[in-house]
């Protein structure tokens, strides 16, 4: 990482970027308002860093060892308050602000019907993100797969209902690019691209889905360390796009009796990723616990954590949900959860 000086000239700035385009390496640039930083990507160890700290304009030039340093307190600009987070500006919402914000939804798309009345309820609950599966990761090739797994045609009409949704209800929406190719076609109906968890370690799919331009909510690894979450965030990072909305979604439960979730919620990854990184993080306790009677709870405790927002699987039927049914809630119960979060962040903010 190079600093440069606060009066460094943009010919100076120039003349150090083409430098280390020389050395065969890219460069992030991150102006803010006292100094300007280039974040090296590439090998640094090719870097002749006394030589970089004595061009014009720099103030410093140094190895930085974090596998993530692009995303990293240390890199960025808002280093020198601990506590701030990056803004991300979806519609008229901003995640990593004040308030916390709620995605809710289905897993699956099922119908345009379902997916309208899901949607009237969520937003009526108090969500200001609707979420939907269009194209489902499964364990199962023998299980429902999405609808946009049945092909292009589907997978556009299922995307419509979804921009539909959002316009009537005024949301954003957001759904998950399971491959490469489906990239180009849910980029040009959703708001927020999401990357699954069993995607997390896919670099390629991550500097795809990165280069659309467009928030993206990255779910970790149910068997990653949160140094590999972190490592792997700085693919999409590394595309110029720093949108990047963390989600811990619970990891692989151990021991050898039962643990009575689907996942083990590691809440303690919120303050984690809160210093280590200036991403905002929320938690997804649907998929973490897998149960219905525990997502009240385990979104309070998100909450209390400092979870930026949550993620939560909404159906107005639960029982008959195509995907997941015994994790989702009903819209009067996401909205008795938001009210109860909300008051806890304030708590949580205030001190
Ligand atoms: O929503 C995520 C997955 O698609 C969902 O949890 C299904 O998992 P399963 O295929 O193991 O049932
Ligand atoms: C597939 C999903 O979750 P995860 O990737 O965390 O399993 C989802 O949120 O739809």
């Amino acid at each position: 990482m190079i600093i440069m000086k606060k009066d460094a000239t943009p010919e100076e700035l120039e003349n150090v970027i083409a430098e280390v385009r020389r050395c065969g390496l890219k460069t992030d640039i991150s102006k803010g308002e006292f100094r300007t930083i280039i974040g090296l990507i590439g090998d640094e160890k090719s870097i002749p860093f006394a030589y970089f700290s004595s061009l014009p304009g720099v103030k410093e030039a140094r190895m930085v060892e974090t596998p993530y340093k692009l995303i990293s307190r240390e890199y960025s600009n808002l280093w020198q308050a601990e506590g701030l987070t990056r803004e991300i500006k979806v519609k008229d919402i901003t995640i990593g602000g004040d308030e916390p914000v709620f995605i809710a939804g289905p897993c699956a798309v099922e119908s345009k019907e379902a997916l309208m009345k899901i949607a009237e309820g969520a937003k009526m609950a108090g969500a200001q993100i609707l979420r939907g599966g269009v194209y489902k990761p499964r364990s199962s090739v023998h299980s429902f797969q999405g609808l946009g797994s049945a092909g292009k045609d589907e997978a556009t009409e299922a995307l419509s209902w979804l921009k539909e949704a959002g316009e009537r209800f005024e949301m954003a929406v957001m759904t998950e690019i399971r491959g490469e190719s489906q990239a180009d076609l849910v980029a040009e109906y959703v708001d927020i691209l999401q990357v699954g968890s069993r995607n997390m370690y896919d670099q390629d799919l991550l500097a795809t889905v990165a280069r659309k331009g467009k928030p993206v909510m990255y779910k970790r690894h149910f068997g990653a360390s949160m140094e590999e979450f972190l490592s792997f965030a700085e693919y999409i990072a590394a595309e110029g796009n720093k949108d990047i909305i963390l989600c811990e979604r619970g990891i692989v439960p151990v021991g050898k009796g039962k643990n009575f979730t689907r996942y083990n919620l590691d809440l303690a990854a919120v303050p984690v990723a809160l210093k280590e990184t200036y991403l905002p993080i929320m938690v997804d306790p649907s998929h973490a616990t897998g149960r219905r009677d525990l997502i009240y709870s385990m979104s309070c405790a998100a909450m209390a954590a400092g979870a930026n927002g949550l993620m939560i699987e909404v159906h107005t039927n639960p029982a008959e949900a195509l995907v997941d049914a015994s994790q989702m809630i009903t819209p009067p119960e996401l909205k008795e959860l938001i009210n109860t979060c909300r008051q806890i962040n304030k708590l949580v903010k205030k001190h």
